[in-house]
């Protein structure tokens, strides 16, 4: 590539603090690196994207794992929960960041009804996001009932990333938006979480479960667990990347931590945006063209 023709996936300041993080830094994250960590008792992050900025800013400083996540439904495409998202509205999305990162892993979500049927629906939908999103591996929802699903997929080269505890492709089954695994039904918890490293997942998700059936899990588990909602003790921890950065409004679950107001600085660059094109001071002499 010529010093002056753009690199697509290459920032520019001032997005970049440059500062990767040691684990992640230079080459790409693969799924055996995950293990390593893990091994070395290494926690690491993992955020959703659905864009080309996100994507490419989250690699940047050094998020080795990106997730486009069936909750595109919710953040995305604006439907009140993850049901509803097909896989023709993910691909587009996959494709987008999978084009924007250099090193992070990417995982596509399997939305509700594209693998549930059989292990070779979960396949085709799976050759689909790696062959038409470039996707590097797939996450799907559930416990061991799934387990000749991620078989299915690894045996045929597909990483996989299971996703147990409260899974919300299932909320109506679950009973709605509840921790999953207290008291007794962690050991149920813990048998789908073996069941799927035994079928070879490379990671799992936990999703509201109680922080002390989480770090059993855990231990427990060769592989790494990465939670939302599940306590201190996973080897990695997730979020949705508009609750992490407060875009999203209105009460958001116990599990989220708010690290920035990106919602009031877009309100605020927006109102001032239309402040000014009311009052006819934008745009002034310097954005305008001259003969
Ligand atoms: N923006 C966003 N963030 C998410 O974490 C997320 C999505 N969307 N969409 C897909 C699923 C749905 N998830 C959710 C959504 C809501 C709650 C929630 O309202 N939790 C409340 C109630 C818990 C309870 O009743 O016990 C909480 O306070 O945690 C939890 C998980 C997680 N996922
Ligand atoms: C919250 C994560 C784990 C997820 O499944 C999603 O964003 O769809
Ligand atoms: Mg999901």
């Amino acid at each position: 590539m010529s010093a002056t023709e753009k690199d697509p996936g290459e920032l520019v300041a001032p997005y970049g603090t440059g500062a990767a993080p040691q684990s992640t830094s230079g080459k790409k994250v693969r799924v055996h690196h995950l293990r390593d960590m893990k091994e070395r008792g290494e926690t690491w992050p993992m955020l959703t994207a659905y864009d080309m900025y996100t994507a490419a800013l989250f690699d940047e400083v050094g998020i080795p794992v990106l997730l486009v996540g069936d909750s595109a439904a919710n953040n995305v495409f604006g439907y009140d929960t993850s049901l509803p998202v097909t896989v023709d509205e993910l691909l587009p999305l996959v494709r987008a960041v999978t084009r924007s990162v250099k090193r992070a892993l990417v995982v596509a979500d399997l939305p509700f009804g594209s693998y549930q049927l059989s292990p070779q629906q979960a396949l085709e939908t799976s050759v689909r996001f790696m062959k038409e999103g470039r996707a590097h591996a797939v996450k799907l929802e559930g416990g061991r009932k799934f387990a000749p699903h991620v078989e299915a997929l690894t045996s045929a080269g597909v990483p996989v990333m299971g996703h147990i505890g409260f899974t919300p492709q299932s909320e109506h089954n679950l009973g709605g938006y509840r921790v999953q695994g207290r008291g007794e039904a962690a050991d149920a918890l813990l048998a789908d979480a073996l069941a799927l490293e035994e079928a070879g997942a490379f990671a799992v998700v936990m999703e509201m479960v109680p922080a002390e059936a989480a770090k059993r899990i855990t231990h427990e588990l060769k592989i790494p667990t990465v939670g939302i909602g599940a306590g201190p003790d996973c080897d990695a921890q997730v979020l949705v990347w508009q609750d992490m950065a407060g875009l999203r409004r209105g009460k958001t679950p116990r599990f989220v931590k708010k690290y920035a107001d990106l919602a009031g600085v877009l309100a605020g660059a927006a109102s001032a945006f239309a402040e000014d094109v009311r009052r006819g001071e934008f745009p002034a002499s310097e954005h305008s063209f001259h003969d």
